[in-house]
């Protein structure tokens, strides 16, 4: 049996704006994701034991029944057609709990991979509709196109936006989802966009109370802005700085304080991970 190797790729909301919340304590959304060509890495290889998901490689601190690679399989397995197991390994290489997706990345390549080695035959809708079952991040890797996302993320429209770099900096901090989307200090009443939004006209709503709790994101935010236009993405602790060519971000990269990690990517209007899974299926 060959490995099917694919990308889990990080996402970066280019706005996030909180417009309200709702009964079930999730907040409704307006915000715009785009995936970048940087991410963790998959391997995906059937065995003969039916039933068995193994998960090896870097996934030492995340007990299995948490980990979103097995509860993503764990979702697909009542849907598969073929009497097979899977062994999965992870080469992690991005930040976790860092706004970039990671985790949910994870979970929707494993739908994706798993979706065709078990041919369980399910739309992409389909699929994204499960994913939502995993986390609100979900759906939107599963889709697999630059988007922007409406009610808790998973209405999406998908969008064209110019290609840029981007030095991603992940402070050695760690930010809790939940904690911040149930602060009371977060601001949850921006109005929806109107047509003919422009891009330098958007924030992140949770910067400001991320910044106040977290001194090393806002660091991180004033030592970027020196030389770039800089958002944080998610809820943090990743904040990223945009840039026209590779050489001006790399120049940055390279005096980056030591205690900060970073890397650069280039946005990607679709997933490199669907990419990878055309090329395999012809
Ligand atoms: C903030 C974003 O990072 C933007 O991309 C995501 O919407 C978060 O997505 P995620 O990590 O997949 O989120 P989930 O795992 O579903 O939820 C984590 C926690 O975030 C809060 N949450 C998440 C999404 C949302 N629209 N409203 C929320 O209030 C909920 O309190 C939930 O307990
Ligand atoms: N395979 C996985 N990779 C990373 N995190 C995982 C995984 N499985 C479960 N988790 C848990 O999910 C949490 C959130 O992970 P993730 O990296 O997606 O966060 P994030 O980058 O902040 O994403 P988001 O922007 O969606 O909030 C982690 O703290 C971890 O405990």
């Amino acid at each position: 049996m060959k490995t099917l190797t694919l990308s889990a790729p990080a996402k970066l909301n280019l706005f996030l704006h909180i417009n309200g919340r709702r009964e079930d304590g999730y907040h409704e959304l307006e915000t715009l994701f785009t995936f970048l060509d940087f991410g963790d890495e998959l391997a995906f290889t059937l065995t003969d034991t039916n039933q068995n998901i193994i998960i090896t490689g870097d996934t030492a601190d995340i007990p299995l029944e948490q980990n979103l690679i097995y509860k993503a399989a764990k979702t697909l397995e009542p849907y598969k057609k073929v009497t097979a197991g899977v062994e999965i390994h992870l080469n992690k290489k991005l930040p976790m709990g860092g706004g970039v997706g990671g985790g949910s990345s994870d979970a929707a390549t494993t739908l994706l991979a798993l979706n065709t080695l078990w041919q369980c035959q399910l739309t992409i809708s389909e699929l994204a509709k499960i994913g939502l079952g995993l986390g609100a991040d979900v759906p939107v890797f599963v889709k697999g196109k630059t988007a922007v996302a409406h009610g808790i993320g998973e209405q999406l429209e998908p969008m064209d936006i110019p290609q840029k770099w981007y030095l991603v900096v992940a402070p050695p901090v760690h930010v809790s989802t939940a904690l911040i989307f149930t602060h009371p200090d977060l601001p949850r009443a921006t109005p929806k966009l109107k047509n003919g939004w422009k891009l330098s006209d958007t924030g992140n709503d949770c910067q400001t109370l991320v910044k106040k709790l977290y001194p090393e994101v806002e660091k991180t935010l004033t030592w970027l802005l020196k030389y770039a236009p800089t958002k944080m993405t998610g809820t943090g602790a990743c904040c990223f700085a945009e840039f026209e060519n590779r050489e001006a971000a790399l120049r940055v990269l390279e005096t980056l304080p030591s205690s900060w990690q970073g890397f650069i990517a280039q946005n990607t209007s679709e997933s490199i991970c669907h990419r990878q899974l055309r090329a395999w299926q012809n």
